[in-house]
């Protein structure tokens, strides 16, 4: 069943100025522009549209994270910046793959290491919350000087309840607690009040990527055969801008792939025609359609409109 394109969709004419997401694609001078456009829609909110014919298998575009950590319970240590994996031999030491991750995530892993964070990871760890370690990296990345405390506003955020507001007050408390305990200057953390750590997270709570990486060698395949068994076959989470545009769709004509790293590649599963808009499918397309409708709305929050779930199957 092919997504329902573009023109059947009743879209409104507003667009958005594509170079303000250059920043999260990984393009070199000499590269075009991805195919793609962001619109916003009268059913979905934005969306990305094709603005040329792209072939089945075809990369789209490549994005690199604006945010991202490792997984405290993988079953391979990953690096601090890029989540690509460490060798076993370096699992207990230095956290970064390359000198260049180093250098570039060296200000705000600085940050991060002035501080003590045994009571927040105790506390997210027991609760199974991963969440917070996004908040608190772009906590650090702020402070470093590496990313500015709004970075994150223009994505969707989710419907909150007190119930859940209410729980993330001890983290934001202990996250606080850690940087005023460091003596990192109060001027410095003055952005990081409740209603910003709440707004932040209400917004990772939709846009998070959880990645896994297809890519690897045979010892990696290994590690996470066990992981699916014992451990999280998952690497890390990371949040990215352009990506969070793409919808959702059970039976999607677009999906994103990790190879190695947490650099992302939006990849074409059918031939798309100019116009149609670019689908991935957020969980896992093989549930029938009520499961589906569950993870959906207590995950994102929202009823699947997609064709698949609109006809019943
Ligand atoms: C990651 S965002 C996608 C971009 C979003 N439309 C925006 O304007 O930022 C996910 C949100 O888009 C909407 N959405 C995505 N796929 C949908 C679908 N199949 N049916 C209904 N709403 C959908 C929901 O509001 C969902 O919480």
């Amino acid at each position: 069943m092919a997504v329902t394109p573009l023109l059947s969709r009743r879209f409104f004419k507003k667009q958005f100025p594509l170079f303000s997401f250059y920043s999260s694609f990984s393009t070199t001078t000499s590269s075009p522009p991805p195919p793609i456009r962001v619109a916003l829609t009268e059913s979905v909110g934005r969306a990305v549209f094709a603005t040329r014919p792209i072939a089945s298998g075809d990369l789209i575009h490549t994005a690199t994270p604006t945010v991202c950590h490792p997984s405290s319970s993988s079953a391979r240590a990953a690096c601090y910046s890029c989540l690509a994996a460490l060798p076993h031999s370096q699992s207990q030491g230095i956290p970064f793959c390359s000198q260049r991750c180093h250098q570039r995530s060296k200000g705000y892993y600085d940050v991060e290491m002035k501080a003590n964070w045994v009571a927040f990871n105790d506390y997210c760890w027991t609760r199974g919350l991963k969440y917070p370690f996004l908040v608190k990296r772009l906590v650090c990345m702020v402070i470093s000087g590496d990313a500015r405390s709004d970075t994150l506003d223009i994505l969707q955020p989710a419907n909150l309840t007190p119930e859940m507001v209410l729980k993330m007050e001890e983290e934001f408390l202990l996250l606080r607690n850690a940087f005023t305990k460091a003596l990192i200057a109060d001027e410095h953390i003055a952005f990081l009040t409740k209603q910003w750590y709440i707004n932040i997270l209400a917004r990772i709570r939709i846009n998070a990527f959880r990645i896994e990486l297809a890519g690897g060698l045979y010892e990696d395949l290994l590690a996470s055969a066990v992981a699916s068994v014992e451990a999280e076959a998952a690497v890390g989470n990371a949040v990215y801008l352009l990506p969070s545009f793409y919808n959702h769709d059970c039976d999607p004509n677009a999906h994103i792939i990790w190879i190695d790293n947490a650099d992302a590649k939006l990849k074409a599963l059918r031939d798309i025609v100019e116009g149609e808009e670019l689908r991935i499918c957020y969980i896992d397309a093989s549930l029938d359609r009520n499961a589906r409708q569950e993870l959906l709305s207590r995950g994102f929050g929202f009823q699947c409109n997609c064709s698949r779930c609109l006809h019943g199957d």
